[in-house]
């Protein structure tokens, strides 16, 4: 049982119609892991969240949650996970706290055990000092860190996460992610989806690219970046873009190991910033402005499906 998935899929499906939303997908989540699903909207992630959150049922394929079989075993899967969905669902007539209260007993808690479990789960998300209040005037990273709490009362061995800070502004996001950090720490195994490559960074130890219902590519943050791309980016911004782009891209031709000209910027992928800005300069190119970089995830999907995450 220590050794089994968490998840396991092989040749996973799931079609609407004739249109396919996952095409054909292995998956393997370790106990303890934070594992991400990284893709730009449509890519897939949600409906095979919905599937792993046994809520949706697989077109085809083999899918085992908890060492459970996910279209047989549903409840008994779903009574074992936290499920934080991309849009909070929240009691807006509830108070703060008897919005977890009254999830906790329908996991058949007492009322005293379910008060003792709310106040608990209010503290590690920070919303102690709230608990008496309404829902409604809560900000948008207050309702994300209740409705993990919620994802938490029946303490899940599983957590799915879908999009846990899309609409959240830099400060929310932050606070957010140290949660679940800690929730990481605890040895709960958080499976999230996301298009913001800065949280597959922050949070996952390994994760797998999505686009178009298949997997494009898998590993964790560092070995995506160092398989995919190059240690750093220069970004060039030249007066006359978009339509001087293809132009500046073939000046800047073997500086670095690729040049990927986008509309507003040409990105050039290099080992050494330093000496690519020497280069840049020998060759008489005159940019409006200039930033070197480390490389990213961003960098990584660029490469592999020649499309940004966020458009
Ligand atoms: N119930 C449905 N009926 C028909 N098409 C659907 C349904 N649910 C999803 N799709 C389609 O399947 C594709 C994948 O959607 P999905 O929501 O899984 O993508 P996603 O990667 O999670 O994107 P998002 O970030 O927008 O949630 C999309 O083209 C979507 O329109």
């Amino acid at each position: 049982m220590a050794d089994q998935p968490m998840i396991y899929a092989r040749g996973l499906v799931k079609r609407f119609g004739k249109f396919t939303a996952v095409d054909g997908i292995d998956l393997e989540v370790a106990p303890g892991e934070a594992f991400g699903f990284l893709g730009p909207n449509g890519a897939g992630k949600s409906s095979t969240m919905r599937m792993i959150g046994c809520v949706s049922t697989p077109t085809s394929g083999e899918l085992r949650i908890l060492g459970m079989d996910a279209v047989r075993d549903g409840p008994r899967i779903r009574a074992r996970l936290g499920v934080c969905p991309q849009l909070d669902n929240l009691d807006p007539d509830l108070t703060v706290r008897e919005n977890l209260v009254t999830y906790a007993r329908y996991f058949g808690l007492s009322r005293a055990e379910s008060r003792r479990r709310a106040d608990e789960l209010l503290e590690f998300v920070q919303l102690a000092e709230r608990a008496g209040g309404k829902v409604e005037p809560l900000s948008g990273g207050m309702k994300r860190r209740l409705t993990i709490a919620r994802a938490m009362v029946n303490d899940p061995d599983l957590v799915l996460l879908d999009e846990p800070t899309t609409g959240l502004d830099p400060q929310a996001r932050h606070l957010l992610w140290e949660r679940l950090f800690r929730l990481k720490q605890r040895g709960v195994t958080l499976v999230l989806t996301t298009h913001y490559m800065d949280e597959a960074e922050q949070l996952c130890d390994r994760l797998v690219v999505m686009d178009g219902g298949r997997i494009v590519a898998e590993g964790s943050p560092r070995s995506l970046i160092e398989t995919y791309s190059t240690a750093e980016v220069v970004e060039l911004r030249f007066p006359g873009m978009p339509e001087s782009g293809a132009r500046h891209a073939a000046a800047l031709e073997g500086v670095g190991k690729r040049v990927d000209p986008l509309p507003d910027r040409v990105l050039v992928y290099v080992d050494d910033g330093d000496a690519a800005l020497g280069e840049i300069q020998r060759r008489g190119l005159e940019p409006s402005s200039v930033l070197v970089r480390r490389s990213t995830l961003e960098d990584v999907f660029l490469h592999l499906t020649g499309r940004t995450l966020v458009d």
